[in-house]
Protein backbone atom coordinates (compact mmCIF):
# COMPACT_ATOMS: atom_id res chain seq x y z
CA UNK A 1 0.00 0.00 0.00
CA UNK A 2 1.27 3.77 -0.60
CA UNK A 3 0.33 5.51 2.56
CA UNK A 4 1.39 8.91 0.99
CA UNK A 5 -0.42 8.66 -2.10
CA UNK A 6 -3.73 7.36 0.01
CA UNK A 7 -2.56 10.15 2.56
CA UNK A 8 -2.48 12.67 -0.40
CA UNK A 9 -5.64 11.49 -2.24
CA UNK A 10 -8.24 12.21 0.78
CA UNK A 11 -5.84 14.64 2.28
CA UNK A 12 -4.89 13.10 5.27
CA UNK A 13 -2.26 15.22 8.17
CA UNK A 14 -0.61 12.90 10.23
CA UNK A 15 -0.14 9.46 10.51
CA UNK A 16 1.88 7.96 13.41
CA UNK A 17 3.23 4.20 14.22
CA UNK A 18 3.53 3.30 17.54
CA UNK A 19 5.94 0.54 19.36
CA UNK A 20 6.38 -0.13 22.75
CA UNK A 21 8.47 -4.20 22.58
CA UNK A 22 8.05 -4.39 26.46
CA UNK A 23 4.23 -3.72 26.99
CA UNK A 24 3.96 -5.56 23.09
CA UNK A 25 2.13 -2.63 22.18
CA UNK A 26 1.74 -1.75 18.18
CA UNK A 27 -0.39 1.10 17.27
CA UNK A 28 -0.99 3.80 14.83
CA UNK A 29 -3.10 6.74 15.36
CA UNK A 30 -4.21 8.20 12.42
CA UNK A 31 -5.29 12.30 12.22
CA UNK A 32 -7.02 13.22 8.95
CA UNK A 33 -7.91 16.50 10.19
CA UNK A 34 -8.04 19.30 12.79
CA UNK A 35 -9.16 22.36 10.91
CA UNK A 36 -12.45 22.05 13.55
CA UNK A 37 -10.17 21.15 16.53
CA UNK A 38 -8.56 18.52 17.97
CA UNK A 39 -8.59 14.86 16.36
CA UNK A 40 -10.83 13.17 18.46
CA UNK A 41 -11.45 9.37 18.10
CA UNK A 42 -11.55 6.28 19.61
CA UNK A 43 -8.92 3.50 19.67
CA UNK A 44 -9.20 -0.28 18.58
CA UNK A 45 -8.11 -3.44 19.45
CA UNK A 46 -8.35 -6.13 16.80
CA UNK A 47 -6.20 -8.89 15.83
CA UNK A 48 -5.53 -7.34 12.32
CA UNK A 49 -4.63 -10.54 10.39
CA UNK A 50 -2.14 -8.18 8.31
CA UNK A 51 -0.35 -4.48 9.11
CA UNK A 52 -2.05 -3.08 5.89
CA UNK A 53 -5.40 -4.56 7.08
CA UNK A 54 -4.86 -1.99 10.10
CA UNK A 55 -3.33 1.01 8.68
CA UNK A 56 -6.49 0.81 5.99
CA UNK A 57 -8.95 0.12 8.80
CA UNK A 58 -7.24 3.54 10.79
CA UNK A 59 -7.24 5.60 7.73
CA UNK A 60 -11.05 4.98 7.02
CA UNK A 61 -12.32 5.37 10.68
CA UNK A 62 -10.51 8.58 10.93
CA UNK A 63 -11.89 10.32 7.93
CA UNK A 64 -15.02 9.09 8.93
CA UNK A 65 -14.58 11.13 12.52
CA UNK A 66 -13.78 14.05 10.80
CA UNK A 67 -16.91 13.96 8.82
CA UNK A 68 -18.74 12.84 11.70
CA UNK A 69 -17.48 15.88 14.17
CA UNK A 70 -18.41 18.34 10.86
CA UNK A 71 -21.81 17.39 10.32
CA UNK A 72 -23.08 16.90 14.24
CA UNK A 73 -22.04 20.30 14.60
CA UNK A 74 -19.17 19.81 16.75
CA UNK A 75 -15.93 21.68 16.93
CA UNK A 76 -13.51 18.96 16.48
CA UNK A 77 -11.16 16.79 13.93
CA UNK A 78 -11.10 13.93 13.11
CA UNK A 79 -8.76 11.31 14.21
CA UNK A 80 -8.72 7.52 15.29
CA UNK A 81 -6.29 4.63 16.18
CA UNK A 82 -5.64 0.99 16.00
CA UNK A 83 -3.90 -1.49 18.48
CA UNK A 84 -2.86 -4.33 16.77
CA UNK A 85 -3.83 -7.80 18.94
CA UNK A 86 -6.11 -9.49 20.23
CA UNK A 87 -8.14 -7.81 22.98
CA UNK A 88 -8.82 -11.18 25.09
CA UNK A 89 -5.08 -12.42 25.18
CA UNK A 90 -2.93 -10.04 24.38
CA UNK A 91 -3.78 -6.62 26.55
CA UNK A 92 -1.94 -5.75 29.39
CA UNK A 93 -1.91 -2.07 31.62
CA UNK A 94 1.16 -1.08 30.57
CA UNK A 95 0.47 -1.50 27.04
CA UNK A 96 -2.06 1.11 27.43
CA UNK A 97 0.47 3.40 29.38
CA UNK A 98 2.60 3.17 26.94
CA UNK A 99 -0.33 4.00 24.48
CA UNK A 100 -0.87 7.09 26.80
CA UNK A 101 3.02 8.23 26.53
CA UNK A 102 2.62 8.61 22.88
CA UNK A 103 -0.74 10.39 22.70
CA UNK A 104 0.67 12.56 25.56
CA UNK A 105 3.91 13.18 22.65
CA UNK A 106 0.82 14.25 20.12
CA UNK A 107 0.44 17.45 22.48
CA UNK A 108 -3.63 17.38 22.37
CA UNK A 109 -3.83 17.07 18.52
CA UNK A 110 -5.12 13.77 19.22
CA UNK A 111 -7.43 12.39 21.98
CA UNK A 112 -8.27 9.37 22.28
CA UNK A 113 -11.49 7.42 23.90
CA UNK A 114 -13.02 3.67 24.08
CA UNK A 115 -13.76 1.20 20.22
CA UNK A 116 -14.17 -2.01 19.52
CA UNK A 117 -11.84 -4.19 22.33
CA UNK A 118 -10.91 -0.96 24.45
CA UNK A 119 -12.65 -0.48 28.10
CA UNK A 120 -13.19 2.25 30.62
CA UNK A 121 -10.09 0.45 32.11
CA UNK A 122 -8.01 0.87 29.61
CA UNK A 123 -8.59 4.65 29.04
CA UNK A 124 -7.95 5.09 32.97
CA UNK A 125 -4.52 3.12 32.56
CA UNK A 126 -4.31 5.96 29.26
CA UNK A 127 -5.40 8.86 31.93
CA UNK A 128 -2.10 7.51 34.15
CA UNK A 129 -0.05 8.98 31.26
CA UNK A 130 -2.11 11.53 29.85
CA UNK A 131 -5.00 13.71 29.78
CA UNK A 132 -5.95 13.46 26.07
CA UNK A 133 -8.01 10.65 26.68
CA UNK A 134 -11.82 10.80 27.68
CA UNK A 135 -14.26 7.68 28.48
CA UNK A 136 -12.89 7.12 31.82
CA UNK A 137 -14.29 6.83 34.86
CA UNK A 138 -11.59 8.57 36.91
CA UNK A 139 -10.78 12.07 35.94
CA UNK A 140 -10.30 15.22 38.31
CA UNK A 141 -12.27 16.84 35.05
CA UNK A 142 -15.10 14.55 35.36
CA UNK A 143 -15.84 11.24 33.58
CA UNK A 144 -18.41 10.12 31.46
CA UNK A 145 -17.00 6.26 31.25
CA UNK A 146 -18.01 4.02 28.34
CA UNK A 147 -19.88 6.31 25.45
CA UNK A 148 -21.41 3.49 24.24
CA UNK A 149 -24.96 4.24 25.73
CA UNK A 150 -25.06 7.40 24.33
CA UNK A 151 -24.40 5.94 20.81
CA UNK A 152 -27.20 3.60 21.15
CA UNK A 153 -29.34 5.92 21.82
CA UNK A 154 -28.32 8.33 18.76
CA UNK A 155 -28.69 5.61 16.48
CA UNK A 156 -32.15 4.28 17.90
CA UNK A 157 -33.38 8.05 17.15
CA UNK A 158 -31.34 8.25 13.66
CA UNK A 159 -33.36 5.00 13.24
CA UNK A 160 -36.92 6.03 13.88
CA UNK A 161 -36.28 9.27 11.79
CA UNK A 162 -35.37 7.15 8.98
CA UNK A 163 -38.22 4.75 9.82
CA UNK A 164 -40.96 7.51 8.84
CA UNK A 165 -39.60 8.23 5.94
CA UNK A 166 -39.97 4.85 4.49
CA UNK A 167 -43.10 3.50 6.54
CA UNK A 168 -44.41 6.82 7.57
CA UNK A 169 -44.90 6.31 11.13
CA UNK A 170 -41.54 6.68 13.43
CA UNK A 171 -43.43 3.58 15.98
CA UNK A 172 -41.45 1.01 16.23
CA UNK A 173 -44.09 -1.30 17.62
CA UNK A 174 -44.02 -4.27 15.64
CA UNK A 175 -41.38 -3.53 12.94
CA UNK A 176 -38.77 -5.91 12.10
CA UNK A 177 -35.58 -5.09 13.29
CA UNK A 178 -32.44 -7.13 12.42
CA UNK A 179 -29.40 -6.38 14.32
CA UNK A 180 -25.63 -7.60 13.68
CA UNK A 181 -23.57 -7.66 16.43
CA UNK A 182 -24.75 -7.34 20.01
CA UNK A 183 -21.83 -5.64 21.77
CA UNK A 184 -21.99 -2.40 23.76
CA UNK A 185 -23.48 -0.01 21.13
CA UNK A 186 -26.40 -2.79 20.16
CA UNK A 187 -26.66 -3.86 23.70
CA UNK A 188 -28.02 -0.28 24.30
CA UNK A 189 -29.85 0.32 20.92
CA UNK A 190 -32.24 -3.00 21.86
CA UNK A 191 -33.22 -2.15 24.77
CA UNK A 192 -35.01 0.93 23.47
CA UNK A 193 -36.43 -0.96 20.13
CA UNK A 194 -37.71 -3.24 22.60
CA UNK A 195 -38.76 -0.87 24.80
CA UNK A 196 -40.60 0.62 21.48
CA UNK A 197 -42.35 -2.95 20.91
CA UNK A 198 -39.95 -3.97 18.22
CA UNK A 199 -38.99 -7.46 17.55
CA UNK A 200 -36.05 -8.15 17.13
CA UNK A 201 -33.41 -10.72 15.18
CA UNK A 202 -29.79 -10.81 16.36
CA UNK A 203 -27.14 -12.15 15.84
CA UNK A 204 -23.33 -12.00 17.00
CA UNK A 205 -19.91 -14.61 16.69
CA UNK A 206 -19.83 -14.38 20.85
CA UNK A 207 -22.58 -16.42 22.18
CA UNK A 208 -22.92 -14.81 25.32
CA UNK A 209 -23.99 -11.42 24.38
CA UNK A 210 -26.45 -13.39 21.91
CA UNK A 211 -28.00 -15.65 24.47
CA UNK A 212 -28.46 -12.22 26.94
CA UNK A 213 -30.12 -10.42 24.68
CA UNK A 214 -32.56 -13.46 23.61
CA UNK A 215 -33.30 -13.93 27.05
CA UNK A 216 -33.75 -10.18 28.02
CA UNK A 217 -35.52 -8.82 24.82
CA UNK A 218 -37.06 -11.96 23.57
CA UNK A 219 -35.18 -11.53 20.73
CA UNK A 220 -34.54 -14.76 17.93
CA UNK A 221 -31.20 -15.45 17.37
CA UNK A 222 -29.63 -16.51 13.64
CA UNK A 223 -26.05 -17.51 12.53
CA UNK A 224 -23.70 -14.24 11.79
CA UNK A 225 -24.12 -15.55 8.19
CA UNK A 226 -27.91 -15.70 7.60
CA UNK A 227 -28.24 -11.84 8.99
CA UNK A 228 -28.16 -10.36 5.76
CA UNK A 229 -31.28 -12.15 4.37
CA UNK A 230 -33.56 -11.82 7.21
CA UNK A 231 -37.21 -11.26 6.56
CA UNK A 232 -37.46 -7.49 8.34
CA UNK A 233 -38.01 -3.87 7.96
CA UNK A 234 -35.16 -2.43 9.09
CA UNK A 235 -31.36 -3.81 9.05
CA UNK A 236 -29.22 -2.66 11.90
CA UNK A 237 -24.95 -3.42 11.42
CA UNK A 238 -23.53 -2.81 14.97
CA UNK A 239 -20.30 -4.84 14.35
CA UNK A 240 -17.57 -3.90 12.26
CA UNK A 241 -17.37 -2.31 8.65
CA UNK A 242 -17.59 -2.99 5.12
CA UNK A 243 -20.82 -5.02 5.66
CA UNK A 244 -22.44 -3.10 2.82
CA UNK A 245 -21.09 -4.77 -0.12
CA UNK A 246 -21.92 -6.63 -3.47
CA UNK A 247 -21.94 -10.10 -2.17
CA UNK A 248 -25.00 -8.62 0.88
CA UNK A 249 -26.69 -5.95 -0.94
CA UNK A 250 -28.31 -8.96 -3.20
CA UNK A 251 -29.39 -10.78 -0.09
CA UNK A 252 -30.85 -7.69 1.87
CA UNK A 253 -34.93 -7.57 2.48
CA UNK A 254 -35.05 -4.43 4.61
CA UNK A 255 -36.14 -0.89 3.56
CA UNK A 256 -34.20 0.72 6.04
CA UNK A 257 -30.33 0.18 7.49
CA UNK A 258 -29.97 2.06 10.41
CA UNK A 259 -27.12 1.25 12.40
CA UNK A 260 -23.95 2.08 14.97
CA UNK A 261 -21.14 0.29 12.96
CA UNK A 262 -18.75 2.74 11.54
CA UNK A 263 -17.94 2.43 7.82
CA UNK A 264 -20.80 0.25 7.27
CA UNK A 265 -20.43 0.67 3.31
CA UNK A 266 -17.44 -0.86 1.59
CA UNK A 267 -17.42 1.85 -1.05
CA UNK A 268 -19.32 4.99 -2.17
CA UNK A 269 -20.70 2.89 -4.96
CA UNK A 270 -22.57 0.53 -2.40
CA UNK A 271 -24.55 3.71 -1.01
CA UNK A 272 -25.85 4.55 -5.08
CA UNK A 273 -26.50 0.81 -5.21
CA UNK A 274 -28.89 1.10 -1.75
CA UNK A 275 -30.28 4.82 -3.14
CA UNK A 276 -30.97 2.83 -6.67
CA UNK A 277 -32.71 0.37 -5.12
CA UNK A 278 -34.88 2.26 -2.95
CA UNK A 279 -33.05 0.82 0.60
CA UNK A 280 -33.00 4.39 2.40
CA UNK A 281 -29.55 4.31 4.05
CA UNK A 282 -29.13 6.13 7.47
CA UNK A 283 -25.28 7.14 7.02
CA UNK A 284 -23.28 5.59 9.86
CA UNK A 285 -21.59 9.07 11.10
CA UNK A 286 -24.54 10.93 11.13
CA UNK A 287 -26.24 8.31 13.41
CA UNK A 288 -23.89 7.10 15.45
CA UNK A 289 -22.31 10.59 16.90
CA UNK A 290 -23.91 10.11 20.01
CA UNK A 291 -20.63 8.58 21.49
CA UNK A 292 -18.15 11.65 20.55
CA UNK A 293 -20.98 13.81 21.96
CA UNK A 294 -20.62 11.92 25.16
CA UNK A 295 -16.70 11.62 25.42
CA UNK A 296 -16.33 15.19 24.05
CA UNK A 297 -18.56 16.67 26.88
CA UNK A 298 -16.01 15.26 29.30
CA UNK A 299 -13.47 17.93 27.56
CA UNK A 300 -15.90 20.56 29.58
CA UNK A 301 -15.23 21.66 32.76
CA UNK A 302 -17.76 18.87 34.21
CA UNK A 303 -19.58 15.90 32.80
CA UNK A 304 -23.23 16.45 32.17
CA UNK A 305 -25.31 12.96 30.81
CA UNK A 306 -28.36 15.14 30.34
CA UNK A 307 -26.97 17.49 28.53
CA UNK A 308 -25.13 14.77 26.27
CA UNK A 309 -28.33 13.13 25.92
CA UNK A 310 -29.91 16.49 25.07
CA UNK A 311 -27.38 16.71 22.26
CA UNK A 312 -27.52 13.43 20.93
CA UNK A 313 -32.10 13.45 20.96
CA UNK A 314 -31.15 16.33 17.78
CA UNK A 315 -29.41 12.75 15.45
CA UNK A 316 -33.25 12.56 15.15
CA UNK A 317 -33.84 16.40 13.09
CA UNK A 318 -29.91 15.83 11.49
CA UNK A 319 -31.13 12.48 10.11
CA UNK A 320 -34.18 14.39 8.74
CA UNK A 321 -31.87 16.76 7.23
CA UNK A 322 -30.05 13.99 5.25
CA UNK A 323 -33.13 12.40 3.66
CA UNK A 324 -34.28 16.83 2.50
CA UNK A 325 -31.18 16.87 0.79
CA UNK A 326 -31.09 14.18 -0.49
CA UNK A 327 -34.18 14.75 -1.94
CA UNK A 328 -33.97 17.86 -3.52
CA UNK A 329 -30.46 17.45 -4.88
CA UNK A 330 -31.32 13.47 -5.59
CA UNK A 331 -28.74 12.33 -4.81
CA UNK A 332 -27.52 9.62 -2.27
CA UNK A 333 -27.62 9.80 1.71
CA UNK A 334 -24.41 9.23 2.26
CA UNK A 335 -23.34 11.67 -0.44
CA UNK A 336 -26.03 14.25 0.69
CA UNK A 337 -24.35 13.71 4.49
CA UNK A 338 -20.68 14.19 2.90
CA UNK A 339 -22.39 17.55 1.50
CA UNK A 340 -23.50 18.69 5.00
CA UNK A 341 -19.85 18.09 6.42
CA UNK A 342 -18.17 19.40 3.75
CA UNK A 343 -19.81 22.68 3.52
CA UNK A 344 -18.94 23.14 7.44
CA UNK A 345 -15.50 21.73 6.93
CA UNK A 346 -15.24 24.21 3.37
CA UNK A 347 -16.58 27.53 5.52
CA UNK A 348 -14.28 26.36 8.39
CA UNK A 349 -10.93 26.62 6.10
CA UNK A 350 -11.92 29.85 4.62
CA UNK A 351 -11.67 31.60 7.79
CA UNK A 352 -8.36 29.61 8.93
N1 LIG B 1 -18.87 2.44 21.39
C1 LIG B 1 -19.23 3.58 20.85
O1 LIG B 1 -19.65 4.51 21.53
C2 LIG B 1 -19.20 3.75 19.37
C3 LIG B 1 -19.03 2.66 18.54
N2 LIG B 1 -19.11 2.83 17.19
C4 LIG B 1 -18.97 1.69 16.31
O2 LIG B 1 -20.02 0.75 16.59
C5 LIG B 1 -19.57 -0.58 16.37
C6 LIG B 1 -19.76 -1.42 17.63
O3 LIG B 1 -19.02 -0.83 18.69
P1 LIG B 1 -19.12 -1.38 20.19
O4 LIG B 1 -20.49 -1.85 20.45
O5 LIG B 1 -18.50 -0.36 21.04
O6 LIG B 1 -18.12 -2.61 20.09
P2 LIG B 1 -18.17 -4.01 20.87
O7 LIG B 1 -16.82 -4.59 20.74
O8 LIG B 1 -18.75 -3.84 22.22
O9 LIG B 1 -19.22 -4.84 19.99
C7 LIG B 1 -18.98 -5.34 18.73
C8 LIG B 1 -19.68 -6.69 18.64
O10 LIG B 1 -19.66 -7.14 17.30
C9 LIG B 1 -19.47 -8.55 17.33
N3 LIG B 1 -19.00 -9.00 16.03
C10 LIG B 1 -17.76 -8.87 15.47
N4 LIG B 1 -17.74 -9.43 14.24
C11 LIG B 1 -18.99 -9.90 14.02
C12 LIG B 1 -19.62 -10.58 12.93
N5 LIG B 1 -18.94 -10.89 11.83
N6 LIG B 1 -20.92 -10.92 13.04
C13 LIG B 1 -21.61 -10.63 14.15
N7 LIG B 1 -21.07 -10.00 15.22
C14 LIG B 1 -19.80 -9.63 15.15
C15 LIG B 1 -18.49 -8.76 18.46
O11 LIG B 1 -18.50 -10.10 18.91
C16 LIG B 1 -19.04 -7.78 19.49
O12 LIG B 1 -20.00 -8.36 20.34
C17 LIG B 1 -18.12 -0.45 15.90
O13 LIG B 1 -18.09 -0.39 14.50
C18 LIG B 1 -17.68 0.90 16.47
O14 LIG B 1 -16.62 1.48 15.77
C19 LIG B 1 -19.36 4.05 16.61
C20 LIG B 1 -19.53 5.14 17.39
C21 LIG B 1 -19.37 5.10 18.83
O1 LIG C 1 -17.61 6.87 20.98
C1 LIG C 1 -16.40 6.92 21.14
O2 LIG C 1 -15.75 6.06 21.71
C2 LIG C 1 -15.66 8.13 20.69
C3 LIG C 1 -15.97 8.53 19.33
C4 LIG C 1 -15.54 7.49 18.35
O3 LIG C 1 -14.46 6.98 18.35
C5 LIG C 1 -16.53 7.10 17.33
O4 LIG C 1 -17.57 7.76 17.24
O5 LIG C 1 -16.25 6.17 16.59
Amino acid sequence: MEIFKYMENFDYEQVVFCQDKKSGLKAIVSIHDTTLGPALGGSRMWPYVKEEDAILDVLRLSRGMTYKAAAGGLNLGGGKSVIIGDPKTDKNPEMFRAFGRFIEGLNGRYITAEDVGTTEEDMNNIHKETNNVTGVTLSSRGAGGNPSPSTGYGVFRGLKAAAVEKFGTDSLEGKVVAVQGLGNVAYALCQHLHKEGAKLVVTDINKERVNRVVEEFGANAVDPKDIYGVNCDIFSPNALGAVINDETIPQLKAKVIAGGANNQLQQDKHGDKLHELGILYAPDYIINVGGLIHVADELKDSFKLERVLNKVKHVYQNMQKVIEISKRDQIATHLAANRMAEERLEAAKKVK
